[in-house]
C-alpha cells in the first residue's frame, strides 16, 4: 500500500499566489472572501476553495471563534459547500461578525489607552504609590478646585463688593458655578461611568452624582472660572499665566489622585470651556437683576 505523501504548507501558500494571477492575486481573494459572501457566478476555481481553508490566516481567524460559533460556522459551510456544488458561503452573521464598524474600534481602543493610561498616571492614588508622598499636595489642589470654595468665595465678594460692576461680575460667577454643578451633575447622571478601581473614595463634600467619574467636575470648573478670571478679573500677564497653570494642574492632579480617567478631565476641560460661551450669552446685568429682584417683591 502506498504510504500517504506528507502535505507541505509552503507548497499550497506558493501555488495559490501564482495559480491566481493578475492584478486580482490570491491573496486578495482569500481576504475577501473572509468578510463577505463570495459570489455564486462564475464559480471560483475548486483548487482556489480547497486552499482556503488552509490558508494561515484563515486558519487563525476560524481558531479565534468561539467553540459554538466555530460549530455553526462549519455546519453552515458544509451545508452551502453542497447546496451550491462547491462554493462555499460564510452565513450572513459571521459576515456581519468579521465586519466591526470602524468607530467602535477606534472608541475601544481609544477606551482600552484611556483606561491604561489612566492607570499608570494615578501615581498619587493612595499612599503607598509611587508618588504617595505627593498625595497632600494633590488634595490641596483638589480643594483649590472645588464647588463650595468656589461658591463662598464669589458670594462673600459679591457682598463685600462696593460697586455695582464688581458685584456683577461676582454675581455672574456665582450664576456659572451653579451652572456648573447642574450641567455636570446631569452628565453624570446620563454617562454613570463608574471611577477608576484605584481611586480611593476620600473626596471632601460630594454630591451622590460624584461616585461618577465622567466629565470631571473639576476639571469644568477649572476650564470656566480660569476663562471666567481672564475675561473679567485677571488682566496682569503673569497672573494669568498663573491662572491657566493653576487650571491645568487641576486637572492634571485628578488623573495623578486616581479620581478620574484622562479621557474625563479632557471631556471636562472642552465642557468648562463651552460653558463659559453659555455663561457669556446669559450674561446678567444690573437692569435684569433689579427686574427680577422687583418681580419677587
Ligand atoms: C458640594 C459641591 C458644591 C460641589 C461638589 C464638587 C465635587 C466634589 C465635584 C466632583 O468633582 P470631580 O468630578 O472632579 O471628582
Amino acid at each position: 500500500m502506498p504510504s500517504p505523501r506528507p502535505v507541505r504548507a509552503g507548497s499550497a501558500r506558493s501555488s495559490s499566489v501564482s495559480g491566481v494571477g493578475g492584478g486580482n492575486s490570491g491573496g486578495r481573494y482569500e481576504f475577501m472572501s473572509l468578510t463577505r459572501t463570495p459570489p455564486l457566478s462564475p464559480s471560483p476555481p475548486s483548487h482556489l476553495l480547497q486552499r482556503q481553508g488552509s490558508d494561515p490566516t484563515t486558519a487563525r481567524l476560524r481558531a479565534s471563534e468561539s467553540p459554538n460559533r466555530r460549530r455553526r460556522g462549519s455546519a453552515s459551510s458544509n451545508a452551502s459547500t453542497s447546496s451550491t456544488g462547491g462554493v462555499q458561503q460564510l452565513p450572513e452573521e459571521d459576515c456581519m461578525h468579521l465586519n466591526p464598524s470602524i468607530i467602535s474600534v477606534a472608541l475601544s481602543s481609544l477606551l482600552a489607552v484611556d483606561l491604561w493610561l489612566s492607570k499608570r498616571l494615578g501615581v498619587c492614588a493612595c499612599e503607598e504609590s509611587s508618588w504617595g508622598s505627593a498625595r497632600p499636595i494633590m488634595k490641596l489642589v483638589e480643594i483649590s478646585g472645588h464647588g463650595i470654595p468656589w461658591i463662598i468665595g464669589a458670594a462673600y465678594c459679591m457682598y463685600k463688593s462696593d460697586s455695582a460692576a464688581g458685584q456683577e461680575v461676582m454675581l455672574n460667577l456665582l450664576m456659572a458655578l451653579v451652572l456648573d454643578l447642574v450641567l455636570v451633575t446631569i452628565v453624570k447622571a446620563l454617562v454613570r461611568r463608574r471611577r477608576p478601581a484605584h481611586n480611593r473614595m476620600d473626596m471632601f463634600a460630594t454630591f451622590s452624582v460624584d461616585r461618577y467619574s465622567f466629565p470631571s467636575g473639576h476639571a469644568t470648573r477649572a476650564a470656566m472660572c480660569a476663562r471666567f478670571l481672564l475675561a473679567h478679573l485677571v488682566l496682569a500677564a503673569p497672573l494669568r499665566v498663573l491662572v491657566m497653570l493653576w487650571a491645568v494642574f487641576v486637572g492634571l492632579s485628578r488623573v495623578l489622585l486616581g479620581r478620574h480617567n484622562v479621557t474625563d478631565v479632557a471631556f471636562g476641560f472642552f465642557m468648562g470651556y463651552c460653558q463659559y460661551n453659555l455663561v457669556e450669552v446669559l450674561w446678567l446685568s444690573p437692569a435684569t437683576l433689579y427686574s427680577m429682584m422687583g418681580q419677587l417683591e
